[in-house]
C-alpha cells in the first residue's frame, strides 16, 4: 500500500518542520563607463544583515535580517556550501527540495544558478553533489538508487520542454495525492555528471533569452531543472521513495520604463511580472495561514512550484540584488518579498510507496515523466500529520511581525503609488541629492565669507555679542562652549535676549523677509547676516505665544493630513508627502527639530520654515 510518511532516513517518523531559508546575494557594483558612478545604495553589514538607503530619507537606512547574506565578494562555491548543499541529502530520503533564484533583471540570478564554466553555479554543483551523495551511500543499507532529470521553461505562461525543443505547451496536472506532474515532459535517466552535462548544456541553449536595456542576455522565461532520485529497497516489501529537487532560475522582475521593452519583449515582461506577482501572492497567503486559499493555480509558475513552496519541500530562496541606484526600487521590493518569504514554514515529508516490481501499474501519461524506468510511485497517500500542528503554528509571534509589518506596509504604500509617482519620487531623490550638494558648496562659500568678516569686523562683532551669541555661525563652530555643534542651526528659543514687545514683531509678521529686515537693522554692517540671526529672532518673541505656536506646528506635523501639511508655510506637495512618509516609518515627531530628519529638510531650511510658520501661526 502506498504511503506518504513523515520520515527521515530509513522511514523513521519525523515531525519537525522546516521553513524556507532565505539567502540574499548582492552582486558586485557594475557601473558602465558612461554612467555617473553614484556608489551603492545597499550594502552588507555582516553574514546575515544588510541595509538599504531609505528612499524617504536618504540619511537613514532600512535594515534586513536574513538566514544568510552573501556579499559582493562571495564566491560561487561559498554560496553553494552555505545555502544549497545542506538541503540536498533530503532528496535521497524521498523528500523534496527546491532552490530558486529570485530578483530583478540583471541582478545575478543566472550567474548564481548556472554560472559559467570558470565559475559554475548552484545547478552544476548541486547535480554533482547528488551523484556524490548517492555514491557514498553504503551498499549494505539495502537500497538501489536511480537518478533522472527533466528540464523545462515557462515562457509566456507556456510550459516548454527544453530537452525536447519544438514541443507544445505541456499541461500541469496534480494527482489525487497532490503530486505535481507534467505529462509528456521528457525524463532522462542519468548515471553520471557527464551524462547530465551531455543533456543539460545543449538544452540550456534552447532557453529563451533576449537583450534588454538592463541585461544583454536577459532570461525571458523561468527555467526549472528537476532532478529526481528514486530509491528502491532490494528486499521485500520493495519500498520505494522518490525525492525531487527543483532548481529554478526565475526570470527577473522588470520595470519596463527602464528595460525599454516594447512589442514582444513587453508581452514577455507582462507574463514574467504576472507570474512573479502571483508568486508574491502565494507567499502572502501562506504567511496568512492555512485557512486562506493559496492561489497556486493563478500562474503556471506557482502551480509548478506548489510542492516546493509551503508544501512538502525543503526550500531555499536566493534573492539576488544589485547595488546600483537605478535598481533601487526593484531591490527594495525584492528584499521585502524575501522578508515575507522568510515566514513560510514547510512541512517536509517522505514520499514512500511499496514497489510491486512484477506488475508496474502506471498511467500512460506519466510514463514519459518517469522515464519508463518503473520508478514512479504507483499510488501515494498522505499520512495524517502526527504532531497535529498546522503550519500556521510555526509562524512568528505578532511581536516578531511588527517590524516586518511596517516594512511591508511601507512597500505596499510604495507599490500602490501610481507609476508616475514612483518615477517622480526617484526624481525627487535625485533632486534632493543635488540640492544637498549645492547647499554644501554654498555653505563653504559662506564659511569663507564669514571668516573674512570675522577678521575685518572683529570689534563690531564684539559689540553685537548679546545678539549673536546664540546665532549659528556658518562654519558651525561653537560660540558657546556648552552648546553642541549640531544644535547650532536648530532653534534655541527663550534663552538670552530680553523679551521684545510682541507688537514689534506683529508689525512684520506677514512677511519673513520684512521681519528679517527689521532684525537686520541691528546687524546691517555684516554680510551673511541672514544666517547670523538664525536663533536670535525667536528671542524677540513672547515666550508663551511662541511655545503655543510651536505646539500648533508640531501638532500639524504629527496629525495633519496632506492638505493640512501643505497649509504650512514652505511645505509643498513633495515635502508634505515626505513628512507623511517619515511619520509612517518613525511614528511621531517628538520635537520640531526632528523635522531636519526628513529628506531635503536642511537645518537652514528648517530654520526658515520655523520663522515663517511661527510668524504665520502668531498672526492667526
Ligand atoms: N556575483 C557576481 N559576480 C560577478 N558577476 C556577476 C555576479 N552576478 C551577476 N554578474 C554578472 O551580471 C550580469 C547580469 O547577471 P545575470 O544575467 O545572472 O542576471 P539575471 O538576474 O539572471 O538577469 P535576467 O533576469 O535578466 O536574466 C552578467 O554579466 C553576470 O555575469
Amino acid at each position: 500500500m502506498a504511503q506518504r510518511v513523515a520520515a527521515s532516513d530509513g522511514g523513521t517518523k519525523r515531525s519537525s518542520s522546516s521553513r524556507v531559508r532565505v539567502a540574499v546575494r548582492l552582486r558586485p557594483y557594475m557601473c558602465k563607463p558612461d554612467e555617473k558612478g553614484e556608489g551603492p545604495c545597499v550594502r552588507g553589514l555582516d553574514s546575515q544583515n544588510l541595509e538599504i538607503i531609505n528612499w524617504r530619507n536618504a540619511t537613514e537606512t532600512v535594515k534586513y535580517h536574513f538566514d544568510v547574506f552573501h556579499g559582493e565578494q562571495t564566491s560561487q562555491q561559498e554560496v553553494f556550501l552555505a545555502s544549497v548543499k545542506p538541503i540536498l541529502p533530503h532528496i535521497l530520503n524521498g523528500q523534496n527540495a527546491s532552490v530558486f533564484a529570485y530578483g530583478p533583471t540583471g541582478a545575478g540570478k543566472t550567474h548564481t544558478m548556472l554560472g559559467s564554466s570558470e565559475q559554475p553555479g548552484v545547478i552544476p554543483r548541486a547535480v554533482c553533489e547528488v551523484f556524490k551523495l548517492v555514491k557514498a551511500k553504503d551498499v549494505d543499507e539495502g537500497w538501489d538508487y536511480s537518478i533522472g532529470m527533466s528540464y523545462l521553461e515557462i515562457y509566456n505562461e507556456k510550459v516548454l520542454d527544453l530537452l525536447s525543443p519544438g514541443s507544445q505547451d505541456l499541461p500541469i496536472r496534480e494527482d489525487k495525492d497532490k503530486n505535481i506532474l507534467i505529462p509528456g515532459l521528457t525524463h532522462m535517466a542519468i548515471s553520471s555528471f557527464s551524462d547530465y552535462e551531455k543533456h543539460f548544456i545543449p538544452a540550456s541553449l534552447n532557453r529563451t533569452t533576449a537583450s534588454t536595456k538592463l541585461n544583454q542576455r536577459s532570461s525571458r522565461s523561468h527555467a526549472i531543472l528537476l532532478i529526481k532520485v528514486v530509491r528502491t529497497q532490494r528486499a521485500l516489501p520493495h519500498r520505494q521513495q522518490t525525492g525531487k529537487l527543483y532548481l529554478v532560475d526565475l526570470a527577473g522582475s522588470e520595470d519596463n520604463r527602464r528595460t525599454g521593452n516594447q512589442g514582444i519583449r513587453l508581452k514577455e515582461s507582462g507574463a514574467i511580472n504576472l507570474s512573479l506577482f502571483t508568486l508574491s501572492k502565494v507567499v502572502d497567503s501562506l504567511n496568512a495561514g492555512t485557512a486562506v486559499r493559496v492561489p497556486y493555480r493563478d500562474s503556471k509558475l506557482t502551480r509548478l512550484l506548489q510542492d516546493s513552496l509551503g508544501g512538502s519541500a525543503h526550500s531555499v530562496m536566493i534573492t539576488n540584488i544589485a547595488p546600483e541606484y537605478k535598481y533601487y526600487f526593484d531591490t527594495f521590493s525584492a528584499l521585502n518579498f524575501a522578508a515575507k518569504s522568510k515566514l513560510i514554514v514547510n512541512k517536509p515529508f517522505t514520499q514512500e510507496t511499496v514497489a510491486v516490481p512484477a506488475l508496474p501499474v502506471k498511467r500512460p501519461r506519466e510514463d514519459r515523466e518517469a522515464g519508463g524506468s518503473g520508478i514512479e510511485p504507483q499510488r501515494q497517500k498522505k499520512k495524517t500529520e502526527q504532531d497535529g500542528s498546522s503550519s500556521s503554528a510555526n509562524f512568528p509571534s505578532v511581536s516578531e511581525l511588527s517590524v516586518m509589518d511596517r516594512l511591508i506596509s511601507l512597500e505596499k504604500l510604495m507599490m500602490s503609488c501610481h507609476e508616475n509617482d514612483r518615477l517622480n519620487m526617484l526624481k525627487d531623490l535625485a533632486q534632493y541629492r543635488r540640492e544637498v550638494q549645492e547647499l554644501k558648496e554654498r555653505q563653504k562659500e559662506f564659511e569663507s565669507k564669514a571668516l573674512l568678516l570675522s577678521q575685518s569686523a572683529g570689534e563690531q562683532e564684539n559689540a553685537k555679542e548679546p545678539i549673536f551669541k546664540n546665532a549659528a555661525p556658518l562654519q558651525r563652530k561653537q560660540t558657546n562652549a556648552t552648546k553642541p555643534i549640531k544644535q547650532q542651526a536648530v532653534v534655541q528659543p527663550l534663552k538670552v535676549s530680553p523679551l521684545q514687545p510682541l507688537q514689534q514683531v506683529a508689525t512684520v509678521k506677514q512677511s519673513v523677509c520684512v521681519k528679517k529686515k527689521l532684525l537686520s537693522d541691528q546687524v546691517e554692517q555684516l554680510d551673511g547676516k541672514e544666517n547670523m540671526i538664525e536663533n536670535a529672532w525667536e528671542s524677540q518673541l513672547n515666550r508663551t505665544l511662541l511655545e503655543q505656536s510651536r505646539q500648533k506646528i508640531l501638532q500639524i506635523l504629527n496629525t495633519g493630513s496632506l492638505k493640512d501639511l501643505k497649509g504650512l508655510q514652505q511645505i509643498g506637495d513633495k515635502k508634505a508627502k515626505l513628512i507623511l512618509g517619515w511619520r509612517e516609518i518613525h511614528g511621531h515627531f517628538t520635537r520640531l527639530e526632528d523635522l531636519v530628519k526628513v529628506e531635503g529638510m536642511t537645518e537652514k531650511r528648517f530654520s526658515s520654515f520655523m520663522k515663517a510658520n511661527i510668524v504665520s501661526a502668531m498672526g492667526k
